[in-house]
């Protein structure tokens, strides 16, 4: 079976030939995240904000894995995250984006069924499990809440300072299986909004193969701007096959029984 993908021989409905999961599941990811009528998020005053401590990387690098791009700090990065639904205290692992090839598309995420034209999504496992004690055991572990996955739509708008040294750097991992250290110190705190406090929480799952059901999903309702130019810059980077990546987004899976809880009214 070829490797997965976004094309029509190897994208979301053929996952599940090696993934079965991605048909058996009941808490898979993304979803449409919708906040009227009967299925809507419910308002959890018991939410707390997000607590981000994300100093500087001052090493990493960042790759075009064919479906998608991926900032990686080297070993011994000490950003954590901790508070909103979480008892336990997170360590960051990577993150990277999914994106259409137009603006109108590209998120995971939907809100009342509208897609954002990215999605960023920040990576993040339980480091204060007694059943794990690294990124890849948690991955393994079947604990439900093994990772936490940050979700911030992206928007079209004013040039994203913050994210210009990610989207400048986009041109030198076109070719898939390309990589670069990251040059210099990157300041992640600084791309997101000042408040972590208004955000829709649910328990999910990858949202790529293995499609692992171990995520406590954070979806902000505040998106990050980016300009037009910066979204051209993520469809410019190959897929493997000579082609641009167009729409590494997987379709909202059902929601089944499982309740969203929204940390805003
Ligand atoms: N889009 S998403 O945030 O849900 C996501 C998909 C894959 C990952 S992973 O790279 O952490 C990973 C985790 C387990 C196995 C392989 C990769 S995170
Ligand atoms: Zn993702």
């Amino acid at each position: 079976m070829a490797p997965w993908g976004y094309s029509k021989e190897n994208g979301p409905a053929t996952w599940h030939k090696d993934c079965p999961i991605a048909n058996t599941g009941v808490r898979q990811s993304p979803i449409d995240l919708i906040t009227t009528g009967q299925t809507c998020a419910k308002y959890d005053s018991n939410l707390k904000p997000v607590i981000v401590s994300y100093p500087a990387f001052s090493e990493a690098t960042f790759l075009n894995n064919g479906h998608s791009v991926q900032f990686q700090p080297s070993a011994g990065n000490l950003s954590e995250l901790s508070g909103g639904p979480l008892t336990k205290k997170y360590k960051f692992e990577q993150f990277h984006f999914h994106w259409g090839n137009n603006d109108s598309e590209g998120s995971e995420h939907r809100v009342n069924g509208k897609m954002y034209p990215a999605e960023l999504h920040l990576v993040h496992w339980n480091s204060e499990s007694p059943n794990f004690s690294s990124f890849q055991e948690a991955v393994g572990s079947n604990d439900p809440h093994a990772l936490c996955v940050l979700g911030f739509f992206l928007k079209v708008g004013a040039e994203n300072a913050s994210l210009k040294p990610i989207t400048d750097l986009l041109s030198k991992v076109k070719n898939a299986g390309s990589s670069v250290s990251f040059p210099g110190k990157f300041d992640l705190k600084a791309v997101l909004p000042e408040t972590l406090t208004d955000y829709y929480t649910y328990d999910g799952s990858l949202t790529t193969p293995p499609l692992a059901e171990c995520v406590k999903w954070i979806v902000f309702k505040e998106p990050i701007e980016v300009s037009t130019a910066q979204m051209e810059a993520f469809r410019a980077v190959d897929d493997g096959h000579g082609k641009p990546i167009t729409g590494n987004y997987r379709p909202p899976c059902p929601l089944h029984t499982r309740t969203v809880a929204a940390s805003f009214k």
